[in-house]
């Protein structure tokens, strides 16, 4: 047997491994690394976040990657060479924390890793006859494999769209795993730069539970201070929106779109909500004379409605449903004061520590999550396969040498 199937083998059977979880989301902030301790698998899966470091990238990276992020045309070859850069940078980051943390490439059993979302296609958007759904996610494995000495998992989103699904949100199986509770049905709000939920019912159904993107966290108003306010990267604190005003007629046109007419689940990214998506609006409402900071009030309170619409229309008819949010966007708290006013059947919205998980750590942890259950879990059943939730094992393989 080689060496790598046998060391496999051994970290599937251990009581406890340490997997480091990576993401690099649509924000484009940093790379989020998660090291957790984890034992069990399946509904009985535990999860200790025993560190957790946002390695911000510099502003040489941010450029690079935006040169092709979300973009329809671009450069094959700087894609071509970004694929092993990021792999490489990423290693580069695990190594650092690792030296942090003191602990050696022994240690730990396998690192999880995203990659960097460049291109997001389902059908609903790409709509073209003859092709699926579609995503591309780079940063190769192997080059962080190699840079790091550990065996990589990777590549996660393409066995989602191979089963039928449409490559996201693939945060409904860790969700359902960890923090399914028979004691509430919870909705976990996740808001980066776009935000997405799962609705968690208390009786554990499979056939009941489904996650959806929702539309626009925090990616247009990123995408519009970087743009007016550099070298703001995003609204701190809110203190650019809180400055403004709401435009009824611009957030109005801000919610025409047929994206938010789909039923759950549905999926999708700033190749839809950008500043082009905002242009257009704004011609459509002739708004176009707003000052930054009413344009700012108006975006925040779009993502504030589409993501309160979208827990209504999960939590009608429920009673004892709880909001656990994540994501950079409950930093922001005008977005969470308006979703809050947006939702009046909530007292409030809680966070994903009150159940033991940082929330900027969640989506970097799923990972691990995935990883764990592709080294040592059980094929789970999602019931009848309409919540866009094949019942797969995810990930590809890379050895260090
Ligand atoms: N103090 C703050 N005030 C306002 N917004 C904040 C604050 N801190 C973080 N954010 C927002 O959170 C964003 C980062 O969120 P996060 O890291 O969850 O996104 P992501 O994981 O890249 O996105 P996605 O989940 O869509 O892939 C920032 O770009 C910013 O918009
Ligand atoms: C294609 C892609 O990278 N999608 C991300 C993005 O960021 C949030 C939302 O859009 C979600 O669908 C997904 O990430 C999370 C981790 C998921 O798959 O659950």
């Amino acid at each position: 047997m080689h060496q790598h199937i046998l060391a496999l083998y051994n970290s599937a059977k251990k009581q406890q491994k340490l997997i480091i979880g990576l993401m690099s989301g649509t924000s484009l902030d940093g790379l989020d690394v998660a090291l957790c301790k984890m034992s069990g698998n399946g509904m009985n899966t535990q999860i200790e976040l025993l560190a957790f470091e946002t390695v911000d990238y510099d502003d040489d990276y941010k450029q690079k990657i935006k040169t092709v992020f979300a973009k329809r045309d671009c450069d094959l070859e700087l894609v071509t060479l970004l694929n092993p850069w990021i792999g490489v940078l990423h290693g580069k980051i695990v190594n650092q924390c690792l030296a942090k943390w003191q602990l050696g490439a022994k240690d730990i059993d396998v690192i999880a890793s995203h990659g960097q979302t460049i291109y997001h296609c389902p059908k609903s958007q790409h709509q073209h006859a003859d092709f699926k759904h579609g995503t591309l996610q780079i940063g190769d494995s192997d080059h962080l494999a190699v840079t790091t000495g550990i065996t990589t998992i990777g590549d996660f989103r393409q066995k989602h769209i191979a089963a039928g699904g449409e490559g996201a949100p693939l945060a409904v199986y860790g969700d359902y795993l960890f923090f399914t509770s028979p004691a509430e049905n919870r909705i976990l709000l996740n808001m980066g730069g776009i935000a997405n939920l799962t609705y968690l019912p208390k009786s554990a159904d499979p056939e009941a539970v489904f996650s959806s993107d929702i539309g626009p966290g925090n990616t247009i108003m990123d995408a519009y201070i970087q743009r007016f306010f550099a070298p703001l990267h995003y609204d701190r604190d809110s203190l650019v929106a809180n400055q403004g005003s709401i435009n009824q007629r611009l957030l109005d046109a801000l919610c025409e779109n047929t994206f938010f007419a789909l039923g759950f689940p549905k999926t999708t990214g700033p190749e839809v909500f950008n500043l082009q998506y905002l242009a257009t609006a704004q011609a459509a409402s002739e708004t176009t004379h707003l000052s930054h900071f009413d344009v700012m009030a108006t975006l925040n309170r779009f993502s504030a409605q589409v993501i309160a619409n979208a827990i209504n229309q999960c939590s009608v008819n429920l009673i004892n449903v709880q909001v656990y949010a994540s994501g950079g966007g409950i930093h922001n708290p005008l977005l969470m004061k308006h979703i809050l006013a947006l939702c009046p059947q909530l007292d409030e919205i809680k966070n994903t520590q009150a159940l033991g998980i940082n929330p900027d750590a969640k989506e970097a942890v799923l990972f691990a999550i995935l990883a764990n259950e592709c080294l040592a879990g059980e094929k789970q059943r999602f019931g009848n396969q309409t919540q866009g939730i094949p019942n797969i094992t995810m990930g590809k393989i890379s050895f260090a040498d």
